[in-house]
Formats: structure tokens, sequence, C-alpha cells
């Protein structure tokens, strides 16, 4: 068994759509990002890659690259289930985390959960998602952006490691 961790930040911006676990939330900003901005996504994303000794994703889809203008972070997060799969690992289970003072993350968990699920082609029982805010202390708590934790458990079914 293997573990990885990641971390995301992004920062409001106003005219973007707010885009989290897949799903497009109603709020008055998104986040400021060259891709969809989906912080919940790219914290995932580095804690799967990060278990399996495989970068970041910057190292995988660059910031710099304009083929990942507008990129949609599901679909990076399929790219990076097949990644995985190709190397012989299966996901065990994945714990995110958004930390963000605004908006209410709950009403929309379930439909993270089953994007997230269905994108790597795994059982929703392996997700889970929360949100937390940081009671109005820092960047969070001033709404000035939304953070993400996660944290990914991997296993090598084609070796014992
Ligand atoms: N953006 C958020 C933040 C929190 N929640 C939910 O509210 C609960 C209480 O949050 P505290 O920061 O006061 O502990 C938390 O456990 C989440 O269920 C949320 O939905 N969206
Ligand atoms: C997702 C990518 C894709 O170019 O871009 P951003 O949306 O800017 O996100 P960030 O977490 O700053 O960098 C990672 C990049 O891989």
């Amino acid at each position: 068994m293997r573990v990885g961790m990641g971390y995301d930040v992004h920062k409001f911006q106003q005219g973007r759509p707010l885009i989290l676990g897949g799903i497009a939330i109603p709020y008055e900003k998104g986040l400021m990002g060259h891709s969809d901005a989906d912080v919940l996504l790219h914290a995932i994303k580095d804690a799967l890659l990060g278990a399996a000794a495989l970068g970041d994703i910057g190292k995988h889809f660059p910031d710099t690259d304009p083929a990942y203008k507008g990129a949609d972070s599901m679909e990076l997060l399929v790219h990076v289930g097949k990644l995985l799969n190709r190397e012989g690992y299966q996901v065990n289970n994945i714990d995110g985390t958004l930390i963000a003072e605004k908006p209410k993350m709950a009403p929309y968990i379930p439909e993270m959960v089953r994007s997230i699920a269905k994108a790597l082609a795994i059982s929703e029982g392996q997700i889970n998602i929360k949100a937390t805010t940081t009671e109005g202390l820092g960047f969070e708590g001033r709404k000035e952006g939304i953070a993400s934790m996660a944290i990914a458990s991997i296993e090598n079914i084609q070796s014992s490691s």
C-alpha cells in the first residue's frame, strides 16, 4: 500500500464559473487558473501522482502549455487514473477537504463524489469529500480563495509493494 498527499490553492476571480469536484457550483465568482481551476481535483490528482511517485500535475499538464488553457480538470483526472492503472496501480481510497468560508459545499458533495468515482472507475465508497471553513481566519476566511487538501492510498496489483 502506498499513500500520497496533495494541496492546492486558487484565488477567486469575478466572471468565472466556480467548478469544484467537477461540479458547477452557484456562487458570485469562480477561481482563477490556466485550467478550469478545480482546486479539489488538482489536490486529488497530486495525491494520486504522489502515491505512485509520478511527480505532480504541473509536470504532466504544464500551466505554460496552451493545450491546457481552460482544461477540464475532470478529463485530466481520467488521464491520471489511466496513468496509474498502466503502472499497475489501483486506487484504494481518496479523502479530500475543501477549505472555504463560502459557498456552502455540503449540498454538492454527493454529486462531486459520484463524478470523481466515475472518472476513476472506482466505487463511491472509496471516496470521501468534506469541507471546512477557517472560522474567518487567513486567505480562505477573507474569501480571497479556496484551498484543498487530499490524501490517496493506492495498491500495486502487479507486485507486493
Ligand atoms: N465551505 C463550507 C464549509 C463548511 N461546510 C460544512 O459545515 C460544517 C462546519 O464547518 P466549520 O468550518 O464551522 O467546522 C463542515 O463540517 C461542513 O460540513 C460546508 O458545507 N461548506
Ligand atoms: C491544472 C494546471 C493545468 O495547466 O493549471 P492551473 O489551472 O493553473 O492549476 P495549478 O494548480 O496552478 O497548476 C497545475 C496545472 O497543471
